[in-house]
């Protein structure tokens, strides 16, 4: 037996015996998930109420008739002879005996409302209504209805059916008739409330004249509760209930697109009729005010109800009808798109001038003696005074320059917005388009009760759906509310360097270093002051832009900068890119002393070239302190008007940009060495007008470090290729959706500005620099203080054979001045703060100058020239 059980249970199935299951399993399943499936059920479920509710309907007039031929229950399906009156005859007599009589009573029509809602719900796809309330509302009112119906109606007809009567009874029996009476009427009110939450008002006295803020609040409050009646079944679930604020909040979006206008609206009364209130519980995008309009009801009394715009009266109505349509969103095609005006700045095509000088200085004022201070100003420029600023016809325009809008492209990149939005059950309520140069912006207010965060939430499967490249979804837009989606557009416009240069905004600033770097979507010219920024970290995937974005940079100054204002310093790992630039090395470049190369392309020059230049900071600072100015603006004005010696080392001061092509180059082969003073410049540069401009095409963490990013807070993403490359630069997504050529997002002021970079060409770059490189020139390129590796000459004890190579012209200088400081040399001989100390030393053992005094200068031992002379022969 046990053997036999024992095989009966090891028995394997068969396969063959498993599969049918399986197979049949599979399928069920898949019916029940299939969609048609759910219509179908819809379908079934809307006939059983429209049969339920006339078999009731019928029930009225025909249960005397019918009662007794079904009362002996199912066999009235089989009874032969049996007559029914019933409008739908024996299934329906049986049904409404069952549901009315021996059931509710009158609340069974509760089941054709819970039939109607799960119907529908299943017909759509969708949760059209809540069927979970709808379940609370059915049970909560068979209990109560049928036992208030039974308890006050009687038993001549089934008011409260056998249920009702049943717990009638109970209750009678418990509490008696009065307590029974009393306990219905309760729980019956509380069951009306509970379902539709009526207003109870009480009339007004008198037309009030002006609402103070208070009363306006508690108008609204009133007004919300008959809103969330009004709304109560139709799209929104309790946990929605926040937006339904927003909802009632008609004026939301308005607030939003209107905000100035509303910011400078105070509650109360306004001319045009409306009314403001302030909103206790609007969004926080809003700006707490919402608008309320006066309404005449028939019986005469005031009564504010939900207005949405406030431009004017018929703008008004269209977008209250608009409201009242919010239960049947409007189809895209019927929704108007509003395509923005952009803004045109073109000036004339002239050149640009020069900044007007405030004294013309003729000739003669270069033969003011050095020691007697001149009463006219000093202008920097004199010494190149024939200067020629590039000209505007050295540039070219690009294409047509006009940005064209396609009516058929925007049409129907509205409609699959909606359309797309829509399959997300987000609805909007208006669309608006700026056409920019590469990109135009759908700018949607979304229905109120819309949470924004949905839609940024699905910004990948909207531009999935929406199947094009480069779609960045603002949610929401800063300050405006709304929800910007940029799209592409099929016809991209170059913005040539040539409209920006000739625009006004670049023409007439009174910035020190002014850049213009592109457009924006809405066609505004973006032209900032470099020297405001005040460094700038530019990161982009090859081919991108970059380069032409530097173009863009250095170009933009050549055109509003002197010489003798401004210096560059090139830093070119890559050797090609910023070569054009190497025939304005007499004009515009910086470079160390005895250097052949103007432009800097190996790394450990750059090295030498960044401590020079934090150096060159040092020095700086020591004239700024003696000067007692805060900065370069300041310093340069008191040198302009003479009030600071040229004799003590003061000069003169220009702009000193650094940029650095690839960044990630010197990093990988240089890597503190090269950060560290990179920081320091970054930190402290900023006030005595040195600024860097550092470009890398490999944005990953390792090379901008943290050091690096928090000293330069403006910073341009042209496309990389990942949200974390794009993070690396922006703290945020968003550049890894741009779509290359010259596409960028700039982070300046804690804003993210997505703009479309100027384009220059190489011949066009080229041009300029010649221009500029033909004019006449300084003798030489401007030079960086002398930098020696600290490294190098750490350890070395004085040797008079082995001492400095500016030993004689240090001593000199101490002798001439008959003051022993170390900070004259820095200044005078633009020395690093360790090789003046040096030679200060050197100077002391070859018995020039005394020793150390600590905070005074040193006491100078030789006292003339021809002392001093005799002793350097005699040193050999
Ligand atoms: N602002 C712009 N407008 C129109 N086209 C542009 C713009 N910027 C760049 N392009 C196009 O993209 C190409 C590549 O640009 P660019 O040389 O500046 O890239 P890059 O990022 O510097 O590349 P790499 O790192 O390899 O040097 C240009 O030749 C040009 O055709």
């Amino acid at each position: 037996m046990a053997n036999r059980l024992k095989k009966k249970n090891s028995k394997a199935p068969s396969a063959e015996k498993l599969n049918p299951d399986k197979e049949q399993e599979v399928t069920i399943k898949e019916v029940v998930k299939d969609e048609r499936t759910s219509k179908i059920a819809g379908a079934v479920s809307l006939l059983i109420c429209a049969f339920l509710t006339i078999a009731f309907l019928s029930y009225f007039f025909t249960w005397q008739q019918d009662q007794d031929e079904v009362a002996a229950g199912l066999s009235v399906f089989v009874r032969d002879n049996v007559h029914v009156d019933n409008l739908l005859g024996v299934l329906g007599a049986y049904a409404s005996d069952l549901f009315m009589n021996d059931g509710f009573g009158i609340a069974s029509f509760l089941f054709c409302t819970f039939f109607f809602v799960l119907g529908v719900n299943l017909l759509f796809g969708k949760k059209v209504f809540n069927l979970a309330r709808n379940l609370r509302y059915l049970i909560a009112g068979l209990i109560v209805l049928s036992v208030v119906f039974s308890f006050f109606f009687g038993r001549n007809f089934a008011w409260g059916g056998a249920a009702g009567d049943l717990m009638v009874d109970g209750l009678v029996r418990l509490i008696g008739n009065v307590g029974t009476a009393a306990l219905l009427i309760v729980v019956f009110l509380a069951y009306i409330i509970w379902r539709f939450n009526p207003s109870f008002k009480l009339p007004e006295r008198k037309l009030k004249q002006q609402l103070t803020p208070t009363e306006n609040a508690t108008s609204f409050q009133d007004d919300k509760n008959i809103f969330n009646e009004e709304y109560d079944d139709i799209y929104y679930t309790p946990e929605e209930s926040v937006s339904i604020n927003e909802k009632y909040a008609t004026g939301a979006n308005d607030v939003l697109t209107n905000n100035n206008k509303l910011k400078n609206d105070k509650p109360g009364v306004h001319e045009d009729g409306n009314i403001v209130v302030i909103m206790p519980e609007a969004n926080e995008e809003s700006t707490g005010l919402g608008l309320i309009e006066k309404n005449e009801t028939n019986s005469g009394t005031e009564m504010e109800t939900p207005l949405i715009h406030i431009e004017n009266s018929g703008e008004n109505e269209r977008l209250a009808k608009d409201n009242q349509k919010q239960k049947k969103p409007l189809q895209p095609t019927e929704m108007e798109l509003e395509i923005k005006e952009v803004i045109e700045d073109e000036g004339e095509d002239e050149q640009i001038v020069e900044e007007p000088k405030e004294i013309q200085i003729d000739d003669h004022a270069l033969e003011i003696r050095s020691d007697e201070l001149a009463t006219v100003n000093y202008d920097p420029t004199l010494d190149l005074r024939n200067y020629n600023y590039p000209e505007l016809s050295l540039l070219e325009t690009h294409g047509s320059e006009k940005i064209v809008h396609d009516p058929a492209e925007l049409e129907a990149n509205k409609n699959q917005i909606i359309d797309t939005l829509k399959n997300y059950d987000i609805l909007i309520q208006r669309i608006a388009a700026t056409v920019g140069p590469t990109v135009t912006l759908y700018e949607i207010v979304p229905a109120p009760g819309v949470r924004i965060s949905r839609i940024k939430n699905l910004e990948d499967d909207i531009a999935l759906s929406l199947a094009a490249l480069g779609i960045r979804i603002i949610a929401p837009i800063p300050g405006r509310g709304t929800v910007g989606i940029e799209v592409p557009n099929l016809k991209k416009t170059i913005v040539s360097m040539k409209t920006l240069l000739n625009s006004e905004k670049f023409k007439n600033n009174n910035y020190s270093l002014p850049i213009a770097l592109g457009k924006k979507i809405d066609n505004e010219n973006f032209i900032v002051d470099l020297a405001a920024m005040p460094h700038l970290l530019m990161a982009g995937a090859t081919g991108q832009g970059k380069s032409v974005g530097i173009n863009t940079l250095l170009v933009s100054l050549l055109y509003k900068k002197h010489p003798s204002q401004l210096k560059f310093i090139l830093v070119d790992p890559k050797k090609v890119e910023l070569s054009l630039y190497r025939v304005i090395e007499r004009h515009f470049l910086a470079k160390l002393p005895g250097e052949e190369e103007p432009i800097i392309t190996d790394t450990k020059k750059v090295v030498h070239t960044l401590n020079a230049l934090a150096t060159l900071m040092d020095i700086r600072y020591d004239l700024l302190k003696e000067a007692s100015c805060r900065n370069i603006k300041e310093y340069n004005e008191k040198f302009v008007n003479r009030k600071l010696n040229p004799k003590k080392g003061h000069e003169f001061l220009p702009f000193i940009v650094l940029v650095i092509d690839e960044f990630a180059d010197l990093i990988m082969t240089a890597g503190k060495e090269i950060e560290m003073p990179i920081a320091r410049l970054a930190q402290l540069a900023r006030a005595v007008g040195i600024h860097l401009i550092i470009a890398t095409q490999r944005p990953s963490v390792n090379i901008i470090t943290g050091t690096i990013k928090a000293n330069f807070p403006a910073r341009i993403a042209f496309k990389v290729s990942s949200k974390i490359d794009s993070r690396t630069i922006l703290d945020t997504g968003g550049a890894e959706q741009l779509i290359g050529k010259g596409d960028m997002l700039i982070s300046y002021n804690g804003e993210l500005t997505r703009l479309q970079c100027a384009f220059v060409d190489t011949p066009e770059v080229e041009k300029v620099c010649e221009f500029i490189g033909e004019q006449q020139a300084y003798p030489q390129a401007f030079q960086l203080p002398e930098y020696t590796d600290e490294k190098e000459m750490d350890g070395k004890d004085f040797d008079l054979s082995d001492r400095d190579p500016l030993f004689e012209d240090a001593a000199r200088l101490i002798v001439q001045n008959q003051m022993g400081s170390t900070s004259l040399i820095q200044r005078r001989m633009k020395l690093g703060y360790n090789r003046a100390g040096r030679l200060m030393d050197q100077l002391e053992q070859a018995g020039v100058v005394g020793p150390n005094l600590g905070s005074k200068a040193r006491d100078v031992l030789v006292k003339t020239d021809g002392e001093l002379q005799e002793l350097l022969d005699l040193m050999g």
